[in-house]
């Protein structure tokens, strides 16, 4: 199937993508859900790439996969559990079973129990030994860290609760700067870890604890955990008053819509985070529902797989031109790169396509000066998925969010039309002339008919933010279900940490790295020899 799409692409590659665009194109390759477009007509995908690509999620069974994730089975085959975080947000859905067990009693509790806690903190009836709690410091990483902080600032607007700040390093500098501004009396820490064992969280919830400590007389009153390991989170000294629990067929970088996710919802309320959720669900109706050919998620699976396994572009480029969608290309980089980075598929078989490109990014206008010279000019092609609001919240700045919305325009209309040789010596005529004419005019050519998306939406609103952050969890379910590899382990961070582990004496000078290969030897001496 590889082999004929790849084909297929061999035969269509010189096409220029803007010779496609007839009258009909932008309909036929774009889709809606909602008030939500997603274009990908600005692509080099036609008619027959498509019906491959839906023939290629056929044949590799991936709406039974989606039924089995949906309805609870242990499709996690690897750690033996379910991927059930579409139930965190099945707010008025029926039952869903895990071995028998329909978990939406406990899930619809928990939600009951966060909204209170959130409310009793926002109102004040929660406070801190010194009064009202005027911030939120949540401390976790990787998925404990990057949803609620992707999403809080993406919500930005919404906030009308206490300040929120996120601590991820086990760097010093992280914790010592959030903390250095915060009076610890009024103060609420959030010990995100579904583990509890993680050990940057776990060294700066004990930072955090003794920086508490030093002013308050029960420094864990003000602290809460949410976790799946009651049992760590009570030897912390967190009361189980104050501990929100999930169960493990959430996956860490899956987890923002339940508990991990009490910092965004103290940001912004329990209804707005119920808006979140709902545009979450809403998506994953669509999902359940809609043909191949007219399902957001499968479309931007199958974008992603024509570029990244058949035309072999190695990288994808994230561009929000929505600023508050800053850390969206982190959180992308996790939900992506952790989930479907794998070199073997589920049954221990080495892949024989690549299992998924770098993604990377940063909001436009920014990344315009910087790396854009690149995309339009360098030898790599990079596909670029642009995501833009009609509107943005500052209403008495809308001619400057007309620009914004202008640039992402222009960037996508460059990147497939660019300039040809003649256009160029146009541009420098008149200034230089004979052979100069021309070496200046062949640095002002642009390739073009390089392939971008755009996500358009009416305004970053929760429902919004849910609905994009699903829609990208269902394109990875997609792209990991068709290349048959576990998208929901994370095996590859392991060793790492092992190694980490094992050289913790050596870093401390308790042992001497002599047992060490002779780079990672020299490394420790050089950095005892100034200070370690
Ligand atoms: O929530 P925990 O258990 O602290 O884990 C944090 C992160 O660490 C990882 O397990 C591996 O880096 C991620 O998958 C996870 O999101």
């Amino acid at each position: 199937m590889w082999d004929v799409l790849k084909s297929h692409h061999a035969s269509v590659e010189g096409r220029r993508i803007e010779d496609l665009l007839d009258a009909d194109r932008a309909a036929t390759f774009s889709v809606r859900v909602g008030e939500m477009l997603f274009d990908y007509s600005k692509t080099n995908l036609d008619e027959t790439a498509l019906g491959l690509l839906t023939d290629l999620l056929d044949r590799t069974g991936v709406a039974a996969k989606r039924g089995a994730m949906f309805a609870g089975a242990a499709i996690n085959e690897t750690e033996g559990r379910a991927v059930l975080h579409t139930a965190l947000r099945n707010l008025d859905g029926g039952p869903v079973e895990v071995d028998g067990q329909d978990v939406m009693p406990g899930v619809l509790a928990t939600l009951d129990r966060m909204a209170q806690f959130a409310a009793d903190v926002r109102d004040g009836r929660v406070t801190g030994q010194g009064g009202r709690i005027t911030d939120v410091v949540n401390i976790g990483i990787g998925g404990s860290d990057l949803g609620p902080a992707m999403a809080t600032r993406a919500l930005a607007p919404y906030h009308d609760g206490p300040r929120c700040h996120f601590v991820s390093n086990v760097d010093p500098a992280d914790i010592s700067e959030v903390l250095a501004g915060l009076d610890p009396a009024t103060t609420l820490v959030i010990v995100a870890s579904k583990t509890f064992t993680t050990i940057e969280t776990m060294t700066n919830a004990r930072t955090a604890k003794a920086w508490m400590s030093e002013r308050v007389a029960d420094p864990t009153a003000q602290f809460a955990a949410l976790s799946t390991d009651l049992q760590k989170t009570g030897a912390f000294g967190i009361p189980e008053t104050r501990v929100f629990g999930f169960e493990d067929w959430v996956g860490g970088r899956y987890s923002m819509w339940g508990p991990i996710g009490l910092s965004l919802m103290i940001a912004i309320g329990p209804e707005a985070f119920r808006a979140f959720l709902r545009g979450g669900q809403a998506m994953d109706r669509h999902f359940q529902a809609a043909e191949w050919r007219d399902n957001m998620p499968a479309l931007l699976a199958m974008v992603g797989l024509w570029h990244n396994q058949v035309c072999g572009y190695p990288t994808r480029a994230v561009l929000p031109y929505d600023n508050r969608l800053g850390r969206l290309p982190a959180y992308l980089q996790q939900l992506e790169m952790e989930s479907n980075g794998k070199g073997v598929s589920m049954d221990g078989e080495t892949l024989q396509v690549p299992s998924g490109p770098v993604v990377w990014g940063e909001p436009g206008t920014n990344g315009q000066h910087a790396f854009y010279q690149l995309i339009h000019q360098g030898t790599q092609v990079v596909p670029c998925e642009f995501l833009v609001a009609a509107r943005g919240h500052e209403d008495d700045l809308h001619h400057q969010h007309r620009l914004l919305v202008a640039n992402c325009l222009a960037q996508s209309e460059a990147l497939m039309k660019g300039r040809t040789l003649d256009e160029a010596r146009e541009k420098v005529r008149g200034k230089y002339d004979g052979d100069e004419l021309e070496r200046q005019a062949k640095h002002r050519v642009f390739p073009g008919n390089r392939p971008s998306t755009t996500l358009a939406y009416p305004q970053l609103t929760p429902e919004t933010l849910g609905m994009i952050v699903a829609l990208y969890e269902h394109r990875v379910f997609v792209e990991g279900a068709v290349l048959g590899i576990n998208s929901y382990d994370q095996w590859g961070v392991e060793l790492g940490k092992e190694l980490a582990t094992a050289l913790g004496p050596v870093v401390e000078g308790e042992e001497d790295a002599g047992g060490k290969d002779g780079s990672t030897a020299a490394l420790v001496g050089f950095l005892r020899a100034n200070g370690l």
